[in-house]
């Protein structure tokens, strides 16, 4: 399995979502920098199941730190840290086993492990396994912060209900905070009223819906990055694909580029207090894979929840018959709710990988 991730600055991800627990080992954390738990807490609710739009899978999410930290301070060496699952409902998942659920990890993953694989709950595939993704986030969005880097997200769309773009905005770390405030991480207040209406609609029909998570970063200064391979833009679309159910990722005016002029798409430039800006920012703040000083913003498309608990056609593995699938259990109607705080933390992570 290939759950490892970072340059200088390593993500290590382990665990099934119905074993014992998941954790992380970070490798290549700076000696020295303060952990505030109380914030890091914080944000790992964001990410936790169990509120409303969200499963009812209750997991508060509390992790024990093993090793690379001493007095609130990190030492320098691995972080270890786990957390427990503890309301787990296999039952839900033993009565479907031999039928994969369209568009899950089921199918591919009793291929490729050959039915070894502890797929309740998703397994290892799970977004259960984002919350030491998040914890890794947490941590390198406190260093960032103290370097002047402040990142935030928000739901740009959830199916055609659409937010203010961040890429048309001002972006300043008080509007990533006021989204934290909301029902639901959207800036529009119409927008997140008919979201909320939408996403009740979606839950009573018992289905599911798309998303895209808008990231914005402000702070980050020109020049970071490589050209070709290793850009800023490599860097970021390959973690992002680590997060579960996500199907597309584009930086700025990303595909909608493919159908602008020159004229309509080209940044132009000019001095503002003796620092470069330019006027428009359809590059998403990267240009060659470098930084321009621009705010980074991507797009992170996520698919709607693939356990939707309408009918659908699926085979039967043991049988070898076509078959019909109705699951049970609890799921997200929206993905992409939850996903918010996970882009924020592997944007995070990758940044500070490229300035430590
Ligand atoms: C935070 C989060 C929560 C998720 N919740 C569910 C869920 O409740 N039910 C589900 O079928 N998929 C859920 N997923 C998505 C699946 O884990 C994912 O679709 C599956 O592992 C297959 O991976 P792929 O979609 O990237 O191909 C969630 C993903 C994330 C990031
Ligand atoms: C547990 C979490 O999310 C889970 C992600 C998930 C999936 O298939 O990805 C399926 C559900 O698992 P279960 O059927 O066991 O309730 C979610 O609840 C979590 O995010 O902490």
């Amino acid at each position: 399995m290939s759950s490892i991730v970072g340059n200088k600055l390593k993500l290590s991800i382990f665990g099934e979502s119905h074993g014992n627990g998941i954790g992380a080992v970070i490798d290549g954390l700076p000696a020295g920098e303060e952990i505030n738990y109380l914030e890091l807490n914080e944000f790992l609710k964001r990410r936790s199941p169990g509120k409303k739009f969200t499963t009812k899978r209750v997991e508060k999410d509390e992790f024990e730190i093993l090793s690379g930290v001493k007095k609130d301070y990190t030492t320098g060496s691995p972080l270890a840290v786990t957390f427990k699952n503890s309301d787990a409902t296999s039952t839900d998942y033993e009565k479907i086993k031999n039928i994969p659920r369209p568009s899950h990890a089921d199918y591919t993953a009793n291929i490729k492990y050959k039915g070894y694989a502890d797929l309740n709950g998703g397994g290892h595939f799970s977004g259960r396994l984002t919350a030491p993704m998040c914890f890794a986030g947490g941590i390198a969005k406190q260093i960032l912060e103290r370097k002047g880097i402040f990142i935030g997200a928000h739901l740009k769309s959830v199916g055609d209900i659409e937010d203010i773009d961040f890429k048309d905005i001002e972006l300043s770390d008080e509007i990533f905070k006021s989204i934290l405030n909301r029902e639901l991480p959207i800036l529009d207040l119409e927008a997140e009223k008919n979201a909320k209406n939408y996403l009740e609609e979606i839950q009573k029909e018992g289905n599911s819906i798309g998303a895209i998570v808008q990231c914005g970063v402000i702070g980050v200064k020109a020049g970071l990055g490589n050209p070709i391979f290793d850009g800023i833009e490599n860097n970021i679309a390959k973690i992002m694909f680590g997060i579960p159910g996500v199907k597309g990722v584009s930086f700025g005016s990303g595909f909608e580029s493919a159908k602008m002029k020159g004229s309509e798409h080209n940044d132009e430039f000019y001095f503002k207090d003796g620092i470069i800006r330019t006027y428009t920012n359809n590059s998403g703040g990267i240009q060659g894979g470098i930084t321009n000083g621009m705010p980074i913003v991507v797009d992170v498309a996520i698919k709607p929840t693939a356990s939707i608990f309408l009918e659908q056609n699926s085979v039967n593995l043991d049988t070898g018959e076509n078959t019909k699938l109705k699951i049970m259990g609890r799921h997200d109607p929206c993905i992409g709710i939850r996903a918010v705080p996970v882009v924020e933390s592997l944007v995070a992570f990758t940044l500070l990988d490229f300035i430590i």
